[in-house]
């Protein structure tokens, strides 16, 4: 490596598109180098890597756009052949990292750092002759800790059709992560906001570290994409702007009572992942891992990342399925149990309401009555005013009805212009009574376009050992009766 033996010169080159921060990083560090070149692009770095192969190659990141063309900077990585590079790297977006670290291996510094802490990591890097602080792929132990991670992960899938459950089970297994002390997970919502989901910290052994809550530490766990720590926080960082981020020290995020508060809850580093939309555009949200001391990691751990997002991604996405699919069914069901034009139970499902009712009746030895309706001499309405005023009668009719019944109480729509009430715990006389009432109601009520509509009723009490069906027939015959009584009347079924 360049700590150059035989007295050969230690030799350095500068990547930086800023010239205030080239000049900034000769004053800071030129002295730790025997020459110390600088380039403002890749280009010319290219050229003056070939031209004189310097000892180290030090990319600072920092300014460049976040359309920086990776493959190019990846080329000279590449072209390094095992040769000490350091990347200086913006804690909110550690993405930069895995792509280089694919050309070639390369060691790391997270930015912003004050010059003078810099110099002091690049001079004990340069002490120590660059010696890799990880072996390009990872050693057995590391290996064996990610895939438990990874497979206790999957077991949270399990639990994937409730997006909080899953992101509780999510958040444990991400606890299992070597040197972790919690996790969070952060999801996108239908208001377009972010909400913490779930969380799960290790109690610190520490003295003095208490649990620590996240919602607390952000000052809320609702609309945190408005959190004043929104650019400070990683979570909220890569929720927000879709790119890693990964604070090796809290106090490089530039929110001193967010890195005191964290230290506070022996919180060394944080790492924010976005968890990626099925589609283009903005994640769906987020995972934060806080751990108690600072780490760097290799590649096979920043890729193991980026997979456990992939998974919180899918999970996610089961969670959102299982939902929509719900709804649907719910959907579908009111569909097949209710009447389009009143929205009351169709006759299918008053049909299966009515044998539900009837075994409670007799479980509980409770009466059960049974009031049929009838819309006296509606043919006249249709053929007066319109099947359109015809329609607005009926819906009239079932919301008249309807507001005067008990919870308990279904109306059903049995046919055309009839409708039946299946009135639990209620006596034949208290059906008479509601009977009276429906018919006074509807009789008072105005119908918009045709003044107004009365009704004939028929009432029956279910008896001991009767069916539904038998009770149907009853109270039909008593709404005849009714009709023939002249209508606009109530009558009692016979026993
Ligand atoms: N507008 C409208 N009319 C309906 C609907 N369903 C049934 N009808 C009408 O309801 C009327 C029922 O007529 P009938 O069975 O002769 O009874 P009625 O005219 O009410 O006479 P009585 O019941 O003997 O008082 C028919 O004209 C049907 O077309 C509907 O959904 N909308």
């Amino acid at each position: 490596m360049s700590q150059q033996e035989g007295g050969r010169a230690r030799s350095g080159l500068y990547l930086n598109p800023v010239g205030q921060r080239r000049l900034d990083f000769q004053q800071a560090c030129g002295a730790l180098f025997d020459g110390l070149r600088v380039a403002g692009g890749i280009e010319e770095a290219a050229a003056l890597l070939d031209a004189q192969a310097p000892g180290v190659l030090v990319i600072d990141l920092e300014r460049f756009e976040p359309e920086i063309d990776l493959p190019a900077l990846g080329e000279l990585v590449a072209k390094r052949c095992g040769a000490p590079v350091l990347a200086l790297c913006p804690f909110t977006n550690a993405r930069w990292l895995p792509a280089l670290m694919a050309y070639g291996p390369l060691d790391y510094v997270i930015v912003p750092l004050g010059l003078d802490a810099l110099a002091d990591e690049l001079a004990a890097r340069l002490d120590a002759g660059f010696a890799p602080v990880h072996a390009p792929t990872p050693v057995e132990e590391d290996l064996a800790a990610l895939l438990a991670v990874r497979s206790s992960a999957q077991q949270a899938l399990l639990e994937a059709d409730d997006a909080i459950r899953f992101g509780e089970r999510l958040c444990a297994a991400l606890l299992t992560w070597p040197g972790v002390v919690h996790a969070a997970m952060f999801q996108l919502c239908e208001g377009k906001d972010l909400r913490l989901e779930a969380q799960c910290g290790q109690q610190l052994a520490q003295a003095g570290a208490r649990g620590l809550d996240l919602a607390a530490l952000l000052g809320r766990g609702e609309r945190l994409l408005q959190s004043p720590l929104r650019h400070a926080f990683p979570g909220l960082l890569a929720a927000a702007g879709g790119e890693t981020a990964l604070l090796d020290a809290p106090e490089k995020a530039g929110e001193a009572a967010l890195a005191e508060a964290l230290h506070a809850h022996g919180v060394a580093m944080v790492v924010g992942l976005p968890i990626p939309a099925s589609g283009p555009g903005a994640p769906r949200g987020s995972l934060s891992l806080m751990f108690g001391a600072r780490h760097t990691f290799s590649r096979a751990q920043l890729a193991a990342f980026d997979d456990l997002a992939q998974l919180a991604a899918f999970g996610l996405r089961t969670a959102e399925l299982m939902r929509e699919s719900e709804a649907l069914l719910g959907r579908v069901t009111q569909l097949a149990t209710l009447d389009a034009l009143t929205g009351v139970a169709n006759r299918r499902h008053g049909e299966f309401l009515m044998e539900q009712e009837i075994k409670r009746a007799r479980r509980y030895r409770v009466p059960l009555a049974l009031i049929a309706f009838d819309i006296d001499r509606f043919r006249n309405i249709n053929d007066s005013f319109g099947h359109p005023v015809g329609d607005v009668a009926l819906r009239t009719v079932a919301d008249t009805a309807r507001a005067l019944l008990r919870s308990s109480d279904v109306l059903v729509r049995s046919g055309g212009e009839e409708f039946q009430v299946i009135a639990p715990h209620t006596s034949a006389i208290d059906g008479l009574k509601m009977a009276e009432k429906l018919r006074a109601a509807i009789e008072a009520t105005e119908i918009p376009g045709c003044d107004h509509v009365t009704i004939s009723l028929g009432v029956a009490q279910l008896g001991e050992t009767e069916s539904g069906d038998s009770l149907a027939v009853r109270v039909n015959a008593a709404l005849a009766r009714a009709k023939r009584a002249g209508r606009n009347c109530v009558e009692l079924a016979m026993g």
